[in-house]
């Protein structure tokens, strides 16, 4: 597993306690680096080729058994789950707030998170994608998570189109968005049609703007193409 240290604008990542086990291509690594980049903590990239089966390595399994990234370091805590590590953050580093203080908008920006994190992104993961590809033929490797993003997505653009605002819930940045952009990424891959989704497309199109969101996307991770 290699090892690179990330730079958050203005901030040095020589002082990086914080180790990040990541996947250039992972959505739910991004999610995380998103979170880093916003609250503005720099930190090691710990890259884990997970098209080389890395995740299974007997260094890795000891951090995360169920061999998924992301996967976070700090010192002598280990949180797996990129769920649980961004409520670490927020709890760890409460500045640059990733949850509103409103507690119907802090219900809806979890329950968006929630939906991409449990309903959408787990139906097309790597491993169950090698599987269905292996049971049932290429074809279905392409329509089962399109499928599934289209049913998630028509639930979330149901959910969000009401309470959007500059961003998923109302002008400020909640976890609903550091879900949103990668599974918008996702959805793009597999040709689902984002202009049957204008609340989702519109504020992924505002979110891709943001310095913090760019640095985290797939392509300019040190193991990008790996
Ligand atoms: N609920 C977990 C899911 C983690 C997950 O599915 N990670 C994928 C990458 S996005 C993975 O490591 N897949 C490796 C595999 O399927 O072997 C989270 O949100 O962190």
């Amino acid at each position: 597993m290699a090892s690179v240290s990330q730079e958050t604008p203005g901030i040095s990542s020589t002082s990086a306690r914080l180790k990040l086990y990541s996947f250039w291509r992972s959505s739910c690594a991004w999610r995380v680096r998103i979170a880093l980049n916003l609250k503005g903590l720099p930190y090691e990239y710990k890259a884990v080729n997970l098209r080389q089966g890395e995740q299974f390595s007997e260094e890795f399994t000891k951090l995360n058994p169920i061999h998924f990234v992301p996967t976070l370091v700090d010192g002598d805590i280990i949180v797996a789950d990129s769920l649980a590590i961004l409520l670490y953050l927020e709890d760890k580093f409460p500045g640059h707030p990733l949850l509103p203080d409103d507690l119907q908008s802090k219900a809806i920006s979890l329950q968006a998170a929630v939906l991409i994190g449990s309903n959408i992104q787990p139906l097309q993961n790597m491993g169950v994608l090698n599987l269905i590809q292996e049971k049932l033929g290429p074809k279905e490797h392409q329509a089962w998570p399109k499928h599934f993003i289209e049913k998630g997505f028509t639930a979330l653009e149901k959910l969000l189109k009401d309470v959007a605002g500059k961003y998923s819930v109302g002008d400020k940045l909640t976890l609903a968005d550091i879900f949103l952009v990668p599974q918008v990424y996702n959805a793009r891959s597999y040709n689902v049609d984002m202009s049957k989704f204008p609340t989702l497309n519109r504020i992924d199109q505002a979110l891709a703007e943001l310095p913090e969101f760019q640095a985290a996307v797939p392509e300019r991770q040190p193991d990008a193409k790996a």
